[in-house]
């Protein structure tokens, strides 16, 4: 099945969702939550074209982050204002406060390098480098100056925590390519986690893969919360029900003088009361398959 999350998403059945929604009494009381990221008036524009506007919300520490919303409302394009990835698109701007940790990640002073080790980025698509499975998750150690055994107990260990070391331990040397989708995702997480981030940003990081690839990496998200802090951009709403512990919910509006969308963010709360009863009579539209 090519996009199983298209799939799932289509057949949304309310209280399908409203059942799979995490149990989230174990959570932390929020006022214990250690903020990771504290946004405050967020704009990203390409260019002229204000994609996404006004967006504020916080990220705590070893949560998981669901941003959620109809396509082109910008969840891909806020995701990467967390990591200053967008620098790397020509006419991309950022507008507004991301602070990480209480400094602002577009600071004059503030180097985006570092800014993309702290927090890693695993994509739509599993793009392994033309290399061995060693040399993908070894290639940012091996930035950082690691060699020898150390570099072989970092691979080991990002495999490990990737939940691929089985898989592959046997075939270091073959290349990455040669893995399945679901392997080559779990790669590109071993390759993210190797440098040892605190935040792994994930774009739709299952739509390419089958439901048993997606429930792996599914479980893994789950597996490495507990080391990580994860912001993940998905489709799949059922997705976001079980694994995430706040979700965002974002819509478009029309520019009527440009007709262009500019995308804004409705509501975020505990992925529980999005799901099952949240403030905006937009975010229910969206959830129970009414809209979007
Ligand atoms: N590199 C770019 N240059 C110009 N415009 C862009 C670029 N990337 C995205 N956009 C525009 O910004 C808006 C938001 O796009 P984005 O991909 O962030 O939305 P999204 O919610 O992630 O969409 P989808 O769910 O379809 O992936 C869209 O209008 C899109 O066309």
């Amino acid at each position: 099945m090519a996009d199983a999350s298209v799939a799932e998403t289509t057949s949304t059945n309310p209280l399908h969702l409203h059942d799979i929604v995490r149990d989230a009494d174990q959570d932390p009381p929020a006022h214990q939550r250690e903020l990771v990221f504290d946004l405050h008036g967020v704009n990203v524009f390409y260019g002229a074209f204000k994609a996404v506007r006004d967006v504020s919300f916080d990220v705590a520490k070893h949560e998981i982050t669901a941003l959620i919303g109809p396509s082109g409302c910008g969840k891909s394009t806020l995701l990467r204002s967390l990591n200053r990835m967008n620098d790397l698109i020509p006419g991309a701007r950022v507008e507004g406060t991301v602070a990480y940790h209480g400094e602002n990640i577009y600071d004059a002073e503030i180097d985006p390098v570092e800014v993309r080790r702290r927090i890693g980025m695993v994509f739509q698509k599993p793009n392994p480098f033309p290399k061995s499975i060693f040399d993908n998750v070894a290639f940012g150690p091996r930035l950082n100056g690691v060699r020898g055994s150390a570099l072989e107990g970092i691979v080991e260990q990002a495999l490990k925590g990737a939940a691929l070391w089985d898989e592959v331990k046997g075939k270091l040397k073959e290349s990455g390519l040669s893995l399945s989708g679901g392997q080559q995702q779990r790669l590109c997480i071993a390759r993210a986690i190797a440098v040892e981030p605190e935040v792994v940003l994930m774009d739709e990081p299952c739509s390419a893969l089958d439901p048993i690839a997606t429930a792996r990496i599914e479980d893994l998200m789950q597996q490495i919360k507990d080391k990580y802090t994860i912001v993940i951009v998905t489709h799949n709403m059922q997705q976001a029900a079980r694994i995430s512990d706040r979700t965002a919910f974002f819509v478009t509006e029309v520019n009527p003088e440009s007709d262009t969308r500019t995308g804004l963010l409705v509501e975020y709360d505990e992925t529980s009361k999005i799901f099952s009863n949240p403030s905006d009579e937009r975010t229910e539209n969206y959830v129970t398959g009414r809209f979007g």
